[in-house]
């Protein structure tokens, strides 16, 4: 009795692949809402462009490059994900509840932690060549 082939397996490659890239498609939507309506992201845009000018300027190294985009990258994320938790703690309480608050008091915490982090890189990989350019 002839036996069948095996039925070749569904090309599945590219719709996981469109799928990936919807996925991206989301994400570059929130940065871009969130961009819109939080005027802190706005100052981090700003900011952003600031450093990295300052950064050419100065031709940073390698490992400063490296650094400086961590601190960057760590702001922009924690204030990303405040504004997530914000919009969320708005959605299931927007009238007064004590863990509404907590939850949005603790994610603010989150970005202060970080924004302090970054001013310590900034400082540290900045603040010596700004000081030598002033005095
Ligand atoms: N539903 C709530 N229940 C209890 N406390 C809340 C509630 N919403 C806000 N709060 C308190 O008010 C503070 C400010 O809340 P708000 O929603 O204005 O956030 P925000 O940090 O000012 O954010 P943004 O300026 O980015 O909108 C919170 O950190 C929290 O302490």
């Amino acid at each position: 009795m002839p036996v069948n082939p095996p039925s070749p397996q569904p090309r599945r490659f590219p719709a996981v692949l469109r799928q990936r890239a919807a996925s991206f498609g989301y994400a570059f939507r929130g940065v871009a809402a969130a961009l819109r309506s939080e005027i802190h992201l706005q100052f981090h845009a700003v900011a952003t462009v600031l450093v990295v000018g300052l950064g050419f300027y100065f031709h940073l190294s390698p490992t400063e490059w490296a650094l400086v985009a961590l601190a960057v990258g760590l702001v922009w994320g924690l204030e990303l994900a405040n504004t997530a938790v914000e919009a969320v703690v708005n959605l299931v309480s927007p009238e007064y509840h004590p863990l509404a608050g907590r939850a949005k008091d603790v994610a603010a915490g989150a970005v202060l932690i970080g924004a302090v982090a970054a001013l310590i890189v900034g400082l540290l990989i900045f603040g010596p060549r700004v000081w030598a350019l002033i005095y």
